[in-house]
């Protein structure tokens, strides 16, 4: 009886971390999708600020962002957000300098013909 009790129990348990597990697989997928998103549209920002990547990083807009998705995320908190956002921004602009460096390296034995001409408007 007891043994038994304990068995169906411990099914119960079983099931609800794989259920548990499946909403956070999708919460998962979202956020890599929104990461992903999100990394695009700020690189687009760094090719339009004067000074791009690391060396423009915007302290204060990252405090402000900060602080507006803490009001959404109340158990984070605004500590633990600039945590995670600091690794999500560094992110984006790790990979955004890397595409830049790509963009400008210039293509063996070319001059000129060769190397993507980059967007209209864009700097070199
Ligand atoms: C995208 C920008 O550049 C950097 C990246 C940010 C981001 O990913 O949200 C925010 C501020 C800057 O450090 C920006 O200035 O808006």
């Amino acid at each position: 009886m007891h043994d038994r009790h304990h068995a169906t129990g411990t099914e119960n348990v079983d099931e609800r971390i794989r259920d548990l597990r499946g909403r956070i697989d999708l919460m998962d997928a979202e956020l890599a999708e929104l990461l992903e998103r999100r990394a695009l549209v700020a690189a687009q920002v760094q090719r339009l600020k004067p000074v791009g990547y690391f060396a423009g990083r915007d302290m204060t807009r990252e405090r402000e962002l900060v602080e507006r998705m803490a009001e959404r995320a109340p158990r984070l908190g605004a500590e633990h957000l600039a945590t995670i956002m600091d690794s999500v921004i560094g992110a984006g602009l790790a990979v955004a300098q890397e595409e830049a460096a790509g963009r400008d390296r210039p293509r063996s034995g070319t001059s000129g013909p060769g190397r993507r001409t980059g967007r209209p408007g864009e700097r070199p």
